[in-house]
């Protein structure tokens, strides 16, 4: 579903990993792991097209990364990010910025899945805790229906028992391929495989 062929990363001299080869198959739930600042993001931002690679290739469902296909490529990938800076004040908001339709209740069941209730969608996101930010950004993000999903640091502000409900809940989308950035020892041992970045 996702091939990286010997890619390599610099920021102007600053080589940031060289020569790193992976695959992800279809409804595979991948997590890329490696200390901070070993290029974890940026490697799932390159699979985007948003940050450019050094030598090799990448290609997605069997198209190669390209100016050309950039386009073609985004459309099947939901990109979830650790937190939101938008000028949005809440969940419905940002529901509304993101042109997302939701009149089959998809974001409230993923809510009640990751533990919270639908009602906090109109909660300022100045009063909710971090953790709850990131559920709920994770909850409308996965509401998207794309076959590929690549998650940055998903449980960055989550506790042990929100952690565990995510996994639940990652598990149960059935056919969605899954490629994640972390560094949590719960997350990693629930993958069903790892790639280490060093
Ligand atoms: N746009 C950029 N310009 C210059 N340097 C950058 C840029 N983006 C990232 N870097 C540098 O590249 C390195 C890798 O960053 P990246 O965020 O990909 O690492 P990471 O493994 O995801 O780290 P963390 O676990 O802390 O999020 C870091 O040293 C970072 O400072």
């Amino acid at each position: 579903m996702i091939k990286c062929n010997d890619i390599s990363l610099s920021f102007g001299k600053k080589k940031i990993f060289e020569h790193v080869s992976f695959h992800v198959e279809e409804g595979e739930f991948l997590t890329i792991k490696g200390e901070s600042g070993t290029g974890k993001s940026s490697l799932l931002k390159m699979i985007q097209g948003y940050v450019p690679f050094l030598n090799g290739e990448i290609s997605v469902k069997g198209e190669l990364l390209t100016e050309k296909s950039i386009s073609g490529i985004r459309n099947d990938i939901i990109w979830i990010p650790q937190n939101v800076n938008l000028p949005v004040k809440n969940g419905v908001e940002l529901v509304q910025l993101m042109g997302l339709n939701n009149n089959n209740g998809l974001i409230e069941s993923l809510l009640d899945q990751l533990g919270l209730e639908s009602k906090i969608l109109h909660k300022d996101f100045q009063k909710v805790s971090g953790g709850q930010k990131q559920r709920i950004i994770i909850a409308i993000c996965l509401s998207i229906n794309k076959p590929i999903v690549l998650m940055d640091e998903p449980t960055s502000s989550l506790d042990e028992n929100a952690i565990q409900l995510l996994i639940h809940t990652m598990k149960s989308l059935k056919g969605k391929t899954i490629l994640t950035a972390s560094h949590n020892i719960t997350w990693i041992e629930n993958s069903d495989r790892i790639i280490e970045l060093n």
